[in-house]
Order: structure tokens, then C-alpha cells, then sequence
């Protein structure tokens, strides 16, 4: 679904990406995992438009999609989540979702003239879909809620969420796991399957919690400076020597995360 051919970002003269190739199957829960500063960031952030690559090409079902920006990469269906934006932290849970972009007529202005009664409905329709969107997400009572007001793990099922407004093919997930208490990151992992199984999601997830990993993700990609080292369920890539190696370069708390 996603290729990605010898992919380079430089930062001066630090090469954070250097030369990685890869592929995300379509359908698949595809976790990149690293010791930190592996760049794996960094090409999550090349892939989403976000970043222009030095060089290197990703394509999308074939389509080059190397370096268009976020917007364009939306609207194809390629999302990565963000945090939610200090701006909207005082709208409620559902606003949050309802400002999703999309194609609302209420946006332009010849509609607010002549079509008030479709925008109403539109409207109506926008909320019911938030509120089904909160309930597949377990969070229905946090809908009233400003979006600022609720905890770090719920503020990433809100993120989530935001994708399933639209039509999402492809979600780049970074560090959902990052300070969730276990229970939330469950629930958030529940979503994940479900929204993989039940609307065909394709999912890449960067994570350092390998709990996390192992319950979702198949295959797991392993990327150290700057490179993919290996790419095997979870159990091929605690046994490959490179890996192992990779980790203990950076200590042994990162070696015990990845569970040697
Ligand atoms: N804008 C930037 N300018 C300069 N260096 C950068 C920039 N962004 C990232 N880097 C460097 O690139 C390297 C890769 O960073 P990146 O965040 O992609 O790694 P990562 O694998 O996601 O790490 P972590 O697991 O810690 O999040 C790091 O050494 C980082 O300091």
C-alpha cells in the first residue's frame, strides 16, 4: 500500500533518515519500533507530508506521493495523528471531532446564504456521526467535555477519533502509549483491532511499549540510525543479533523494553 524506496532526511549534515526502505501492507498493524533518535520520527514525518525528504521516493498504491503535503495526503486517505491543538483544548470532546475537515457546505459562503435548511441537517448528521464516533471509542460520557479538561490517554482516543470522521485508509500513530495508564492504552488498542478488522484500517504504529506492540502489530519494523535493521513478527526481531545489538548500544533500559 505504502512504499518506501531509499529514503533520506537530512538535518545539515545528520542524516536522521539514511537511506530507508520499506513497505506497509495493506490491512495490516505495521509497528516501527527503535531505539530513540532512530529516526523514526522523522520518517513518519517525510511519509505524512510533513517533512520533504533529502531524496527518496513513497508511493501510495503506486501513486507518487513523495513530499505532497498533509492536506493533499488527507484527502487520499493518509493521516497522522497530532496532538490536540492548544486552540481547540477549550472546544468540547464532540466539537473537536465535529471540526474535523470534510465536506461541510457550511464552509462556503454561497451555501450560508441559500442552503441554511442543508446545513442543518448536515449538521445534525456531522454530530450524530461525533457521538457514534465517541461511543465506538468508549468515551460517550467525555462528549461534553472540554477537550483540554480530560486525561493524556482519553486526549489519544479523542486523537484517534478525529481520524474515523473521515474516510481514513492509512493512520500513522506515534507514541499513543506515551504516559496512558494501562487501562486506556486497552481501550485504545481495542480501537485499534476494531477499526482494523471492522473498517479496514491499515495502521503504523510507533510505540516503545512492546506489550503494546505484541498485541497489535504484525510485522514489527526495526529502524536504527537512520536505517530498517529487520522486519519479522515481534519474536524474529527480539532474536535478530542487529537489533539486540542496536539496543544495547543505547543502554540497558531500552534492552529490557525490547524484552532480551
Ligand atoms: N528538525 C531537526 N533538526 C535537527 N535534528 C533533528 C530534527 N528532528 C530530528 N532530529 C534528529 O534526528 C534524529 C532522529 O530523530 P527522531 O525523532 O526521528 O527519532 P525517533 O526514532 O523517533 O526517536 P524517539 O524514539 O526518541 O522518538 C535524532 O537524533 C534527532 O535529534
Amino acid at each position: 500500500m505504502i512504499d518506501v524506496h531509499e529514503v533520506h532526511k537530512h538535518f545539515g549534515g545528520f542524516h536522521a533518515v539514511d537511506g530507508a526502505t520499506l513497505s506497509i501492507a495493506e490491512g495490516s498493524i505495521t509497528g516501527l519500533i527503535g531505539p530513540n533518535g532512530a529516526g523514526k520520527t522523522t520518517l513518519f514525518n517525510v511519509i505524512a507530508g510533513v517533512l520533504q525528504p533529502t531524496s527518496g521516493k513513497v508511493t501510495m498504491a503506486g501513486e507518487d506521493i513523495t513530499g505532497l503535503p498533509p492536506h493533499d495526503l488527507f484527502h487520499k486517505g493518509l493521516l497522522r495523528t497530532f496532538q490536540i491543538a492548544h486552540e481547540f483544548s477549550s472546544m468540547s470532546c464532540r466539537e473537536n471531532l465535529m471540526m474535523v475537515p470534510g465536506n461541510q457546505s457550511g464552509e462556503k459562503l454561497w451555501n450560508t446564504w441559500f442552503g441554511r435548511k442543508r446545513i442543518a441537517e448536515e449538521e445534525r448528521a456531522l454530530r450524530a456521526k461525533a457521538d457514534a464516533v465517541l461511543d465506538f471509542l468508549t468515551i460517550s460520557h467525555l462528549a461534553d467535555q472540554k477537550a483540554g479538561e480530560i486525561s493524556g490517554g482519553q486526549k489519544k482516543l479523542l486523537e484517534l477519533g478525529r481520524t474515523m470522521m473521515v474516510d481514513a485508509k492509512i493512520v500513522f500513530l506515534d507514541e499513543v502509549g506515551a504516559g496512558v495508564n494501562r487501562t486506556l492504552l486497552n481501550t485504545i488498542g481495542d480501537a485499534i483491532l476494531r477499526l482494523n478488522k471492522e473498517r479496514g484500517y491499515t495502521f503504523v504504529v510507533i510505540e516503545h511499549d512492546m506489550d503494546f506492540i505484541e498485541r497489535l502489530c504484525d510485522p514489527v519494523i526495526c529502524m536504527a540510525e537512520g536505517k530498517v535493521l529487520a522486519e519479522g513478527t515481534l519474536a524474529e526481531i527480539k532474536a535478530n543479533e542487529h537489533v539486540i545489538e542496536a539496543y544495547l548500544g543505547t543502554g540497558l533500559k531500552h534492552r529490557d523494553k525490547v524484552g532480551t
